[in-house]
């Protein structure tokens, strides 16, 4: 844990994004994610860790409703985006993912050009009257993403003929194209190599100036090197929420602190 950062650390964020409360998700029968109540700030990185199978990856996806993809999975509870509740019947999904963007473990850039990767979305959304407005939000999307000097010769060239480095950043220019206002990262690196991970986990904290940002991630060094706030999940419960530099340093509960010093997970 050598390049933990973690005194240089403030959270200055108070904006409460995202507000979950009393959530349940069944997978069947199986009670994956209980009761879990949890605030996370705008403009800021919160980190989602714990062992394998805690149920990181299903919270995560209760927050734009990607586990309504799944048939046997029931969530119940509240989950609030400003104020809004995403599980209303008048919220269609396909919009909340806009405002909730997702970029997953592995990159899976479209079958496409560089340029329709990143132009998708704003295009089904409307986002854009004219193609010079649709040029410059993808310009402006790859420079977000870090991308946009490597790839600004070659737009009509296929997002697969990226290396994994530039795939994962091509999605993640894919996911901001539409402005979102949260954008989860489920274990985002876990796909690439440590320069690459080093260039997506400096692109995250740029990120968090415009977005919040949530990532799932099982390396206690990335959540400490990218994250102002943690929480620690255990067998489907938030066991400790704080801000990062606490849980790593002095968390309170027995749990967390087994976890953080590697007797669990
Ligand atoms: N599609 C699914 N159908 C049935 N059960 C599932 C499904 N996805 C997850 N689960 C179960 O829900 C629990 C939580 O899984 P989840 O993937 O959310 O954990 P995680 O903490 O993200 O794990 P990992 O770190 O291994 O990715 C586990 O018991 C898992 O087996």
């Amino acid at each position: 844990m050598n390049d933990m950062r973690l005194t240089e650390r403030v959270v200055d964020a108070t904006k409460i994004k995202i507000s979950a409360k009393d959530v349940q998700v069944y997978y069947g029968a199986s009670h994956a994610i209980k009761d879990v109540n949890i605030e996370i700030l705008d403009k800021t990185v919160t980190a989602f860790i714990g062992p394998s199978g805690c149920g990181k990856s299903t919270f995560l996806r209760c927050l734009n409703r990607m586990n309504d993809t799944i048939p046997i999975c029931r969530v119940e509870g509240k989950i609030l985006l400003d104020s809004e509740d995403i599980y209303d019947r008048k919220v269609d999904p396909v919009q909340l993912r806009a405002r909730v963007g997702m970029v997953f473990q592995k990159p899976n850039p479209f079958p496409k050009s560089i340029y329709d990767n990143v132009s998708y979305g704003p295009k089904i959304h409307g986002l854009t009257r004219n193609k010079a407005e649709l040029d410059a939000v993808v310009e402006s999307s790859l420079r977000k993403a870090a991308l946009w000097n490597e790839v600004k010769d070659r737009l009509d060239a296929p997002g697969t003929g990226l290396s994994g480095g530039q795939q994962q950043r091509l999605c993640i220019a894919r996911a901001v194209a539409t402005s979102p206002e949260v954008l989860l990262m489920d274990e985002p690196c876990s796909a690439l190599d440590p320069i690459a991970t080093a260039q997506v986990e400096e692109l995250i904290d740029e990120l968090r100036t415009n977005f919040s940002v949530v990532i799932v991630t099982h390396s206690m060094q990335q959540a400490a090197r990218v994250s102002q706030k943690t929480a620690f999940f255990h067998l489907g419960n938030l066991v400790e929420y704080g801000d990062t530099a606490q849980i790593f340093t002095k968390p309170s509960d027995p749990r967390t602190e087994s976890y953080i010093t590697g007797r669990i997970g």
